[in-house]
C-alpha cells in the first residue's frame, strides 16, 4: 500500500491543511470544527429520547460520547497528532492503524502526523471515522446515526422535486414501447444530468446547512448546460449500448451498472431514477449500488438511508412518487437492484490502492460494465485528491485504477480538476476565483481500461 504523500516519480503531493490558506486548509480550520459542534449539538438535544429508551445508561453513554467528540475537536484544532484507532469493534481498525505508521514514515520522525500537517483527504476521512469511534464505544447508544436529521430533513425538503422527478419518469417509462433509439438518447442525457446536479446538494460542504433541491430539476438543465466543464456523456452512453448482447433466443440483454452513491435525500432520488430509467429502457439489466457502512462525510448514504428513502417514496402521497417507490421495492426484491456495502468506501485510500488493499471490492468492480462514481469524495479519491495540473488527463490521475468502464458525475467541491483543455482553468479562475469549490461548475469524465492503447 502507497500512503498518501509519498514521495513518487511524477505524482504530485497531496492536498494538505499545511497550506495556508489553502481550501484544506479552511476545511480543516473552520469546516471541520463546525461540523463536530454540530454533532455534539445533536447528540446533546437528543439526551430526553436516550433517557427515555434507555433510561439513566443512556444519559451516561450521552455524555461520554460527547467529552471523545469534545477532546477529538480540541485535539483537532490545536493540531496534536492523530492516534491510532482503539474502538476495536470495526473490521477497518488494521487498515486505519497501518496507514497512520506508513504516513508517519512518509512524514519522517521530526514532523508528527497531525491533522494541518498530513494529508487533507486522510484527516478528513479520519475525523468520520473517529466520530464513529466515539458512537461505538458508547453502548446503548451505539447505532445512533449523529447525520440522521440532516438527511431526513433535506429529503423532506425536496419533496416538491422529487415528486417533479418521478412524474417525469412516469412519462418517459410509460411511452418506452414507442420510444426511438434518439428519443432515448435524449431522456438518457437528461437523467444523467439531473443525477450529476443532483451532488450539489451535499450537506458537508455547506458543514450542515440546509442545501436541498427546491426547483425544479428537468427545467434547470438547459441553464446549468455551460457550467459543464467536461462531458463525456456520449462516451457512457456507448459504452452502456456496446454491453447489449444478443441472446440465443434473439432477446437482447444489456449489461451491469455499478452505481458508487454519494449523499442521501435528493441526490440519491437522482440515483435511484437513473438506476430505474437504466433499468425499464433495457440500457442496463441489473445495478448495484455501493453504500458506506457507517455515517460518513454528513450526508453519504447509508444501508439505513436507502431502504429508508425507498420506503418514503412508496408512501408518498403522490401517485407518481409512490408507483416509483412500489417499482424501486420490487427491483430489490426481484435482485435487479441490490445495495452493498464494503469497509474501503470508509477508508481513507486513494482508489489506486483498491486492487492491492482491497482485492474482493476490485474483483466485484470487475465484473460491472459500467462503474459510476458520484459526488466530489469519489473524484477526490479517484484522482488521490493532488496537486495535478489541470490539463493532466484523468487516465494518468487515475494511476492504474481502472475494474470497469468508469465515469465520475461530481460537482467541484474541492480544488482538484484534471483533464480540462490547455487555458480553461486560466479563463475559469479570472471569471469565477471559486470555480473550483462552489458546487457550481461539474464533470461526467468518463475512462475505459477497454481503450488503452
Ligand atoms: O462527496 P460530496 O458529498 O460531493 O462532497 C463532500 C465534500 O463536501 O466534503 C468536502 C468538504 O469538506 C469536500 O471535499 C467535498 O466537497
Ligand atoms: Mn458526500
Amino acid at each position: 500500500m502507497m500512503a498518501a504523500d509519498q514521495p513518487m516519480h511524477g505524482v504530485p503531493p497531496s492536498l494538505s491543511a499545511k497550506v495556508v490558506g489553502s481550501f484544506a486548509y479552511l476545511t480543516v480550520k473552520d469546516r471541520l470544527p463546525t461540523i463536530l459542534t454540530k454533532v455534539i449539538d445533536t447528540i446533546h438535544r437528543n439526551k430526553n429520547k436516550f433517557f427515555e429508551e434507555y433510561g439513566e445508561e443512556g444519559i451516561t453513554a450521552e455524555k461520554q460520547t460527547i467529552s471523545l467528540l469534545s477532546k477529538m475537536r480540541n485535539e483537532l484544532q490545536t493540531d496534536k497528532p492523530v492516534l491510532a484507532l482503539t474502538d476495536g469493534l470495526g473490521k477497518d481498525i488494521d487498515y486505519w492503524n497501518q496507514y497512520l505508521q506508513r504516513q508517519q514514515g512518509v512524514q519522517g520522525d521530526q514532523e508528527s502526523v497531525s491533522w494541518f500537517k498530513s494529508p487533507w483527504l486522510y484527516v478528513e476521512c479520519y475525523m468520520y471515522r473517529r466520530i464513529q469511534e466515539a458512537v461505538w464505544l458508547n453502548p446503548p447508544i451505539n447505532d445512533y446515526d449523529v447525520f440522521n436529521e440532516g438527511k431526513t430533513q433535506s429529503f423532506f425538503e425536496s419533496q416538491q422535486a422529487v415528486m417533479t422527478l418521478c412524474t417525469y419518469l412516469e412519462g418517459v417509462n410509460k411511452n418506452m414501447e414507442e420510444t426511438s433509439k434518439s428519443q432515448l438518447l435524449e431522456h438518457f442525457n437528461k437523467l444523467l444530468k439531473v443525477s450529476l446536479w443532483g451532488n450539489k446538494c451535499d450537506l458537508s460542504i455547506s458543514a450542515g446547512q440546509d442545501n436541498s433541491q427546491k426547483t425544479s430539476p428537468i427545467d434547470s438543465l438547459n441553464s446549468l448546460e455551460p457550467f459543464i466543464l467536461v462531458d463525456d456523456s456520449n462516451m457512457v452512453w456507448s459504452t452502456l449500448i456496446s454491453a447489449q448482447r444478443q441472446g440465443q433466443s434473439g432477446k437482447t440483454t444489456s449489461g451491469r451498472v455499478d452505481i458508487v452513491l454519494d449523499n442521501a435525500g435528493f441526490e440519491l432520488v437522482t440515483d435511484l431514477v437513473l438506476a430505474d430509467f437504466l433499468v425499464a429502457s433495457g440500457l442496463a439489466r441489473e445495478i448495484h449500488f455501493h453504500g458506506k457502512s457507517f455515517p460518513w462525510f454528513v450526508s453519504d448514504v447509508t444501508a439505513n438511508d436507502f431502504q429508508w428513502t425507498i420506503k418514503q417514496t412508496m408512501a408518498a402521497n403522490h401517485k407518481w412518487m409512490s408507483k416509483s417507490g412500489v417499482q424501486w421495492q420490487s427491483y430489490l426484491k426481484e435482485g435487479v437492484w441490490s445495495y452493498h456495502d464494503h469497509p474501503f468506501w470508509t477508508l481513507p485510500h486513494e482508489f489506486c490502492d483498491m486492487a492491492a488493499d482491497a482485492p474482493d471490492l476490485y474483483a466485484t468492480l470487475q465484473g460491472a460494465d459500467l462503474v459510476l462514481f458520484k459526488g466530489d469524495l469519489n473524484y477526490r479519491k479517484l484522482t488521490g485528491d493532488r496537486e495535478w495540473d489541470h490539463t493532466v488527463g484523468f487516465d494518468t490521475a487515475l494511476r492504474g485504477f481502472g475494474p470497469a468502464p468508469l465515469c465520475s458525475l461530481r460537482t467541484l467541491k474541492a480544488n482538484i480538476q484534471v483533464g480540462l483543455q490547455p487555458g480553461q482553468a486560466m479563463k475559469l479562475c479570472s471569471q469565477d476565483p471559486d470555480w473550483m469549490t462552489s458546487g457550481k461548475y461539474a464533470v461526467v469524465q468518463f475512462y475505459s481500461p477497454n481503450s488503452e492503447q
